[in-house]
């Protein structure tokens, strides 16, 4: 075990003996130099101890990747929760900083003073914020282990992070397990202080990786659970092959496990989706839906014989396009002029535009990207509809966002998203660390030094300036009286607004359609290609029509039935 008995600096006599280089909090610092703070930092990480408190409601907690950090675990919680209830939840500081001890003061702090609570996870992709996030709720756990329908309901929502990671996770050049989306999870308390439920929402879910994955990383790992996972009469069922290579969609992407761990992994999504709430037949279709996406990705296209503009495109492989018809439970024909046909709004009046071998495979590749899109919305609904409770008294957030990413690659509008999310947290996290507190002071009359710290105003400043900041901007492209602006105007508009004021946070490079921004964490290059079409992202009137026409089977139509999910 790390927990290592400790005596914690209360008064001043003791900060002056403190020392300094294995420091629980870096407020007691006697130099808070960014050297002696990085230096402390290191020298606990050497030592096995992962998390440091900033005063008392903020904890840094470092990646223990290496081997030999043994920092989490049934023993460790033991000793943690041992402390909060010997203490009836107050804080005794013996044990030293941890996420564990974050969840006693919050759970207390709920109980005692009936005051909701929120703790917001911060840092890169990789750094370990769901890791941590999981090992909070599972402490948590073993607070409320005493009652069997508390515990129950928190081996619930251990059991939803499972399948959001299954249907939300994928392996990237930062991170083995890296969240492709966002997740809000609020568990509710009654008036007693006691847990009902749980509900979620999620953020930002990366649809473009369905259908394009970089060459080094994976798509989400259900598809390659699912491959590996089911049985022979179910991958019978779903006309499935094992080999992730046969399909277009997995075709490029790296293999990220073993077949026999993927298969462990499928039994284990499986025995999740059972304790949230999906019966074997909703589970069904969630495969089966997973299913079509691989199929439809296999669906090839041909260039009409006359491209006069008048002709569709052909399909190659008639039968795929049946399958996964079949599995979507509608007609081969209806899918067929869904993906070959598109409606556009010319001059304000509806057309029919007939797609070339390239549209079809785009429109086709939309289709994909939406019901994956719709298949997590529905998942989120769907949990939420078993678990969560109407009445609450109090509730404990927890926001977990995909990290911010710097280094040489070209980003696109999803990370673009993540970054300026991440941006909002940090200056809120500034805020509340360096600012209030000083705040309040001052307000009292009392007088106090500020404490100089590196701000990110100038990049929040970039992107939420009224009329001038880029996501206004985006706005206001996407919404133009007009129609929605290319890729290309937009990245003028960026650039003539950031220009007239002379922000150099901002760079642009038209001829590569790209930008930069300089973010808290680092410079920043994306490419704005598919930025308008992704910001826009509503779900096509063509899709929404055909699912929704009669004759549908039902393993379709419970994605459109929660009106909730189709206006998102
Ligand atoms: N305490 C820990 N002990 C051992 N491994 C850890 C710990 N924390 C994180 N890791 C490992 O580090 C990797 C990254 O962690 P995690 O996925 O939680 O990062 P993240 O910050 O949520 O990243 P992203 O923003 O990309 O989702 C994972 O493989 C995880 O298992």
């Amino acid at each position: 075990m790390a927990a290592r008995m400790k005596s914690n600096p209360r008064d001043s006599e003791q900060r002056l003996a403190y020392d300094d280089s294995l420091a629980e909090d870096l407020t007691m610092l006697h130099s808070k130099s960014n050297e002696g703070i990085t230096d402390t930092l290191k020298k606990r990480y050497n030592e096995n101890f992962t998390y440091t408190k900033v005063g008392a409601r903020v904890l840094v907690s470092i990646n223990p990747i290496h081997v030999g950090a043994q920092t989490e675990g049934p023993e460790i919680m033991k000793a943690y929760a041992d402390d909060y209830h010997s203490l009836a939840g107050g804080r005794n500081d013996a044990l030293p900083s941890h996420i564990y001890q974050l969840a006693n003061t919050s759970y207390f702090h709920l109980k005692r003073s009936a005051i909701d609570q929120a703790v917001i996870f911060i840092g890169d992709s990789g750094s370990g914020k769901s890791r941590t996030k999981r090992a909070f709720i599972q402490h948590l756990g073993q607070l409320l282990a005493g009652s069997k329908k508390e515990a129950k309901l928190m081996k619930q929502l251990e059991h939803a992070l499972i399948v959001y990671s299954s249907f939300g996770c994928a392996l990237s050049s930062d991170n083995p397990t890296a969240s492709r989306f966002g997740l809000y999870t609020e568990i509710q308390f009654d008036t007693r202080g006691r847990a009902a439920g749980f509900r979620c929402l999620d953020y930002l879910l990366e649809r473009h990786r369905v259908t394009s994955t970089a060459a080094h990383e994976t798509n989400f790992f259900a598809f390659y659970q699912l491959l590996a996972g089911t049985s022979p009469e179910e991958r019978s069922h779903f006309q499935l092959n094992q080999e992730s290579s046969h399909y277009a969609y997995l075709r490029s992407t790296r293999t990220y496990s073993t077949p026999s761990q993927l298969s462990n992994e499928f039994k284990t999504l499986k025995s999740a989706l059972r304790t949230v709430g999906f019966n074997p037949k909703f589970q069904s279709q969630l495969f089966q839906l997973l299913a079509a996406i691989l199929h439809l990705g296999n669906i090839q296209f041909l260039n009409p014989n006359h491209q006069s503009g008048e002709e569709a495109a052909l399909v190659r492989n008639f039968d795929v396009l049946e399958t996964a018809a079949d599995f979507l439970g509608l007609h081969a024909t209806t899918l067929e002029g869904l993906l070959t046909y598109k409606t556009k709004l010319i001059k304000k009046e509806a057309c029919t535009v007939f797609l070339d071998a390239e549209g079809a495979r785009e429109q086709r590749d939309e289709l994909s990207r939406c019901l994956y899109g719709l298949l997590f919305s529905w998942i989120t609904e769907h949990i939420n509809s078993r678990l969560s409770v109407k009445a609450q008294e109090n509730f404990l957030g927890l926001l977990d966002l995909p990290g911010s990413v710097a280094g040489n690659q070209v980003n696109h509008f999803q990370q673009f998203c993540a970054n300026y999310a991440n941006e909002r947290l940090f200056h809120y996290l500034c805020y509340h660390v360096f600012e209030s507190s000083t705040e309040a002071y001052r307000e009292d009359g009392i007088q106090i030094p500020s404490v100089e710290y590196i701000s990110n105003q100038p990049a929040i400043h970039l992107l939420s300036r009224r009329t001038s900041g880029l996501v206004s901007i985006l706005h206001r492209q996407a919404n133009r009286s007009r129609g929605p602006a290319s890729d290309t105007a937009l990245l003028q508009a960026m650039l003539k607004e950031q220009e007239d004021e002379k922000d150099d946070s901002f760079t642009a490079n038209p001829s590569m359609s790209q930008f930069t921004v300089r973010h808290f964490f680092g410079v920043v290059c994306y490419s704005v290609e598919g930025f308008m079409d992704n910001n826009i992202a509503g779900v096509s009137p063509d899709f929404v029509q055909v699912f929704r026409g009669k004759g549908v089977s039902p393993l379709a139509t419970p994605l459109y039935l929660g009106c909730s999910i189709v206006q998102r």
